[in-house]
């Protein structure tokens, strides 16, 4: 179940292209400063200070990531053109905590696609502590707009297996690519 203004997509991609995008993602650098491995794309997010600053522009998008951003706008799922993308990879026992992506940094709309592994993604009602559970598939993109971007955290269990109907579904890999559109940089 999915809060308020948040809505999944199944199978957004196919298979050849997450492994393109695997593979694309594989032959670039990671940064190892979290607990989990992630790459940054078009601004680089400072987790500690939770801002973006005019001195974190990495450049435009890569090519893999600027065609996905285009498509974006073309499902009119973007209102203002998606120009940072997180990746982040979770091994089995890995997750990230609740919490809600940089209000003042992040535009309305935030997308993450899902690739190479299942996982439940927890959401919860921060006036009243409501919480609901979603599954997310292989290739599946989440898309959280107001309601659910800015009242609602999102976070995922650091769990090795997630139960779907009753069914226990082991996590493998999964890396996930997160789309935001900065629309403050903090001047430095
Ligand atoms: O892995 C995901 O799907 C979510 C990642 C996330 O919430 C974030 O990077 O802010
Ligand atoms: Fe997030």
């Amino acid at each position: 179940m999915l809060p308020p203004a948040a809505h999944y997509v199944p199978d957004y991609i196919d298979r050849t292209h997450e492994l393109a995008l695997l593979q694309s993602i594989d032959k670039s650098a990671w940064l190892g400063d979290l607990k989990r491995r992630v790459q940054h794309y078009g601004f680089r997010y400072d987790y500690r200070a939770r801002r973006v600053t005019n001195k974190s522009y990495l450049g435009p998008l890569p090519d893999w990531l600027s065609a996905l951003a285009d498509r974006l706008m073309k499902d009119d799922i973007f209102r203002a053109r998606p120009d940072q993308v997180i990746v982040n990879e979770y091994w089995p026992g890995q997750g990230i905590a609740p919490h809600v992506d940089c209000e003042p940094c992040f535009g309305e709309t935030i997308t993450s696609l899902s690739l190479g592994s299942t996982c439940s993604m927890e959401f919860s009602h921060i006036q009243s502590g409501q919480s609901l559970s979603q599954f997310l598939a292989p290739r599946g993109l989440l898309v959280l707009n107001g309601e659910a971007r800015f009242n609602w955290t999102h976070g995922i269990p650091a769990r090795k297996s997630d139960m779907v109907g009753g069914k226990k579904v082991h996590r493998e890999r999964r890396v996930s690519l997160t789309f935001r559109t900065v629309v403050t940089t903090q001047a430095l």
